[in-house]
């Protein structure tokens, strides 16, 4: 039987572009559908464009600590509009690259939104069907935001790059990633910033951790209530208020919702094309990122596995390899290490001493203190290294950084760690001073045992 291409990717993000781009350097011939922007969720309203917001959150406290050391520094106002015209410029540019990269691997592109129509065929909004040897669901997620009275009023992290000014007062619910990064841009943009969840915030990662960073948030300015449910969103004259179930309400200039996200796999004909699904509609997929139709895989998001960037363009990849490039290979998810950009930064890597201590035996080691570049400004800033170690192995089980650039170094421990690296070969690196880091390798005797 003869295709019309041997791949079809559905999506242009982080995994499908990925996925594209092997596949045509091993010679397939290749077409992709993006029904939006190419480059998807990532760089477009995602880890990109938060980001340079992060980057310009900061830039107060910079200009504070170069006055404390010496510095005849001042910092003016924001100009919200300079930087928003900026950043969409960058995000063009980008997007750009991202076209570019696709058409000189010889992808065909459709800038249009495309469904499943069978096992081998796909159907373009503009009425084509396009036959493939194989399809690959690359489509990613969008924000989810729970049904209530008043939903309508709501934003979402899809709108914070297009505000058309800054509000003064703004409410963030959720306590996740998005959330909680969220919360510290705006307040180090200088808007009043309250954030507001169900549960504990960040409750997925390190207790120890978490508490640190949702104390130093709270210092920063940052309204945070935890154990809130909103009933309702009302739309005022002047703003909008959320209502809670005990009874409290307060107005704001604008609330977002960051309440997860959900797989965009509603009207793609997935399940008329027989492919499986979970109750949320992810994909369900093999290691192999197969789903249950042998010629249809799907990898990122929306196979909600681990919902990353550099996870889906591993899964992207590793897909090519085998389908294409006559080299099997799975996507490995073992510890994966990530960075949540608040302020603190958290890098973490491998286990909670939670999770950690319900498989074994630990050791767990940790290092608390007040960074010297900022505690030389004055500043109550602390830092946080932890270290989970397997009593029985020896191996680091789990390593968490709260501190300035904790991103860039836990992904320099994950290296170690993926190796499998004890404590005792922590130990015999030597430190790298005077730096933060160096306490990774320095922490001599447990805090605590279990
Ligand atoms: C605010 C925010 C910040 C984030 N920050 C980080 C971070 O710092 N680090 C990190 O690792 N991850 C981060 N992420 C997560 C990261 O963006 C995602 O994990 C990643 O983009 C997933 O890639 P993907 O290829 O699965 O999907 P996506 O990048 O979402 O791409 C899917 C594409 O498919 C298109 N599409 C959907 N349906 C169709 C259809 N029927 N036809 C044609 N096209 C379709 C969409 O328009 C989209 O472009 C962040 C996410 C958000 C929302
Ligand atoms: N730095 C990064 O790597 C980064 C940044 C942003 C996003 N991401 C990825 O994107 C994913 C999505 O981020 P997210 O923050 O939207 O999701 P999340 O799963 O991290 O957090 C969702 C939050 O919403 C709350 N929530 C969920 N349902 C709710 C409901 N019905 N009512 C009230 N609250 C509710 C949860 O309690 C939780 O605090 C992340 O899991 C992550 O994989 C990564």
């Amino acid at each position: 039987m003869s295709f019309d291409f041997d791949l079809f990717v559905i999506g242009g993000g982080s995994g499908g572009v990925r996925a594209a781009r092997i596949a045509a350097g091993y010679g397939a011939r290749v077409a992709l559908a993006e029904e939006d922007r190419m480059g998807g969720t990532c760089v477009i309203r995602g880890c990109v464009p938060k980001k340079l917001m992060v980057f310009a959150s900061t830039m107060p406290a910079a200009v504070a600590e170069a006055r404390a050391y010496g510095w005849d520094a001042a910092i003016g106002g924001f100009d919200w509009g300079a930087f928003r015209a900026k950043l969409h410029a960058e995000l063009d540019r980008l997007e750009r690259i991202y076209r570019a990269g696709q058409q000189n691997a010889g992808v065909t592109v459709h800038d249009c939104r495309a469904t499943v129509k069978g096992p081998h065929e796909v159907a373009l909004a503009d009425g084509r069907v396009i036959s493939a040897k194989h399809i690959l669901i690359a489509v990613g997620g969008r924000p989810f935001v729970p049904a209530f009275e008043g939903a309508e009023h709501v934003l979402t992290s899809n709108d914070l790059f297009h505000l058309p000014a800054l509000p003064k007062r703004l409410l963030i619910v959720g306590g996740g990633y998005i959330a909680s990064e969220f919360a510290c841009v705006f307040n180090g943009l200088g808007v009043s910033v309250a954030q507001w969840n169900r549960s504990p915030l960040l409750r997925s990662f390190d207790t120890e951790c978490r508490d640190l960073i949702v104390a130093q948030m709270k210092a920063r300015g940052i309204d945070v209530h935890e154990n809130v449910i909103i009933d309702r969103v009302t739309k005022t004259e002047t703003g909008v208020v959320a209502h809670c179930g005990d009874g409290r309400s307060q107005e704001f200039d604008a609330v977002v919702y960051a309440t997860g996200r959900v797989p965009n796999t509603a009207g793609l004909g997935l399940e008329a094309a027989g492919v499986k699904l979970a109750a949320n509609g992810a994909v369900l997929v093999d290691a192999w990122s197969q789903t249950n139709v042998p010629s249809i895989f799907a990898v990122g998001d929306v196979t909600d596995r681990i919902n990353l960037t550099p996870v889906a363009i591993r899964e992207g990849h590793a897909f090519a390899d085998t389908v294409f490039g006559a080299k099997p290979r799975v996507s490995d998810h073992e510890l994966v290490a990530s960075a949540v950009f608040t302020r603190p930064e958290f890098g973490t890597c491998g286990q909670s001493e939670e999770a950690a201590r319900k498989d074994g035996p630990i050791e767990v080691y940790t290092s608390a203190f007040k960074p010297m570049r900022s505690a030389f400004a004055g500043a109550e800033d602390r830092v946080l290294m932890k270290l989970i170690v397997c009593k029985a192995t020896r191996k680091v089980l789990g390593c968490h950084i709260v501190a300035p650039e904790a991103g860039e170094m836990i992904q320099m421990a994950a290296i170690a760690m993926k190796m499998g690296a004890t404590k005792e070969q922590f130990d015999a690196t030597c430190a790298v001073h005077p730096t933060m880091a160096e306490e990774l390798v320095t922490m001599r005797a447990p805090t605590r045992h279990s």
